[in-house]
């Protein structure tokens, strides 16, 4: 099929890549013209494992080109999938503004096509949207009627950032939720070669599951934390009780977000748990264990802050910044956070990560990073001399080049493991985990 992909950030550029890979024709669109300008120079605007490759084979072979101008890419298509960014706003609710634009664009798109079109909404939103929002926008602004002249559908995205690829490519579900089963089934047709449940409930369940999922990610993150916090106090391993309590096979209790670690982060699950909050707020509804997730991940974070401040040394050497290790995503990093808590205490700080660079960055993480210049000074590209100038090192993340780099290490220094890593052989400095 031809599909315009609208929003070329981590979800449209991963999508655009594997989409062409299972015979697709991509037609990405952005606003950013630095994006544009990257697709079509074969280059991903966004660091992935893998995606560099699949970019530039795409536009290499012609199955994906990329343009600023979205009648064009209607005009051109047969499906557009709406991938862009749904911040949170001040207050929590998300803001909508990108999925206004696009929704517009499209219309006027449609009004110079004369033929059947599918929008599909891949962004994150709220129980609601795509039906009051965006299809009134898209109806406005073309004149046409939704299910007469085009159709509608929300067809939420499950992958993470550092495995983005391996989940496009194996979904364990793939929901598309339309106002008609013809709908559902053509945008459906788009991941027939992928495995998984295929699953086509009403639009506003397929809204709110993706809220589901991700404050469930961020439920058992936090409760993990917190059984770890006591764990440690006691002088117990909490990474062991976990493993015991994980090897209940009757419940079968997935793994997966329970084991302690830091506090979680990155774009996603910190807006999502504050939007669903924002959504029963504004239904008048008590929901205390939704309440209770941001606080218990702030409480984490200042307790990873002390635990640094606990150790001798004024110079901090940070292995990591952005949120997980395979991305140069640092939008809501919990490492971001805590460099600006230590920074207020008299440290020293530097750190390393080369997916972060500032002339690299493009998109919302220049923006944040442009938001907080106090952090832009303290990146530095020398891993030798970083490690060699610090009296403590924090390993952040997994990330294979930190935990070689660590080799370099001195008996007088310590490590720092903030998430439950396992550090290989070989390291020289004393080495000391937030949770053992
Ligand atoms: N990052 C992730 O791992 C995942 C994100 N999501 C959701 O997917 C959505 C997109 O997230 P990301 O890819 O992280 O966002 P992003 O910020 O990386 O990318 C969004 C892109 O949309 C573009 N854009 C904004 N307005 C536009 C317009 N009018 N026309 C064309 N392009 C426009 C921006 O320039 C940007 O390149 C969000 O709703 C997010 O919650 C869902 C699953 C995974
Ligand atoms: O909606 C989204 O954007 C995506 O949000 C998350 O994906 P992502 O944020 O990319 O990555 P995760 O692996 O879920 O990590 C989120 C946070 O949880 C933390 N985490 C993850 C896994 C774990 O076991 N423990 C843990 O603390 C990570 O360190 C990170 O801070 C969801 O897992 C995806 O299913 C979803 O598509």
């Amino acid at each position: 099929m031809n599909v315009s992909i609208f929003g070329l950030g981590y979800v449209g550029t991963v999508c655009a890549a594997c989409f062409t890979e299972l015979g697709h024709q991509i037609i990405g669109v952005d606003k950013s013209i630095a994006k544009v300008d990257l697709i079509r120079e074969g280059r991903s605007p966004v660091i992935e494992p893998g995606i560099s490759d699949k970019v530039a084979h795409a536009v290499a072979t012609g199955q994906l080109t990329a343009t600023t101008d979205a009648t064009e890419a209607i005009v051109n298509s047969d499906i557009s999938m709406v991938c862009v960014g749904t911040p949170s706003s001040g207050n929590g609710n998300l803001d909508l503004t990108a999925i206004r634009e696009v929704a517009i664009e499209i219309g006027r798109g449609l009004r110079a096509k004369n033929a059947p079109h599918t929008v599909t909404i891949r962004s994150t939103v709220l129980p609601g949207t795509t039906r009051g929002t965006v299809g009134p926008l898209i109806e406005e602004a073309s004149g046409n009627k939704i299910g007469r002249d085009f159709d509608l559908a929300f067809n939420p995205e499950f992958l993470r950032e550092g495995s983005a690829i391996a989940d496009f490519n194996a979904p364990s579900k793939t929901v598309v939720g339309a106002f008609n089963q013809e709908t559902a089934d053509r945008v459906m047709a788009l991941y027939k070669d992928l495995p998984g449940a295929k699953i086509t409930p009403p639009v506003e369940t397929a809204e709110l599951v993706k809220y589901v999922d991700n404050s469930w990610h961020a439920l058992k993150v936090s409760f993990a934390n917190e059984i770890g916090t006591i764990a440690k106090t006691l002088g117990i391993d909490g990474r062991d009780v976990m493993n015991i309590f994980l090897q209940d096979t009757r419940l079968n209790i997935s793994p997966a977000y329970l084991r302690p670690g830091f506090a979680f982060g990155g774009s996603c699950l910190p807006k999502d748990v504050k939007a669903l909050k924002h959504l029963a707020h504004s239904r008048g509804l008590s929901t205390p264990v939704l309440e209770s997730i941001l606080p218990s991940n702030d409480m984490i974070m200042s307790r990873g802050a002390d635990w640094i401040l606990s150790h001798d040394g004024r110079r901090i050497a940070f292995l990591g910044i952005s949120f997980k290790a395979g991305t140069d995503d640092v939008r809501d990093s919990p490492f971001v956070e805590l460099v600006k808590s230590l920074r207020g205490e008299q440290r020293d700080i530097r750190i390393y990560d080369p997916n972060v660079q500032l002339s690299q960055l493009i998109g919302a993480n220049r923006e944040f990073l442009m938001r907080n210049p106090e952090l832009v000074g303290l990146l530095h590209d020398d891993v030798t001399a970083t490690i060699e100038w610090a009296d403590i090192i924090v390993l952040t993340t997994a990330d294979p080049r930190f935990v070689a780099a660590l080799k370099a290490t001195r008996p007088d220094q310590v490590v720092l493991e903030l998430s439950d890593i396992g550090l290989p052989r070989g390291v020289r400095a004393k080495v000391s985990g937030f949770h053992w």
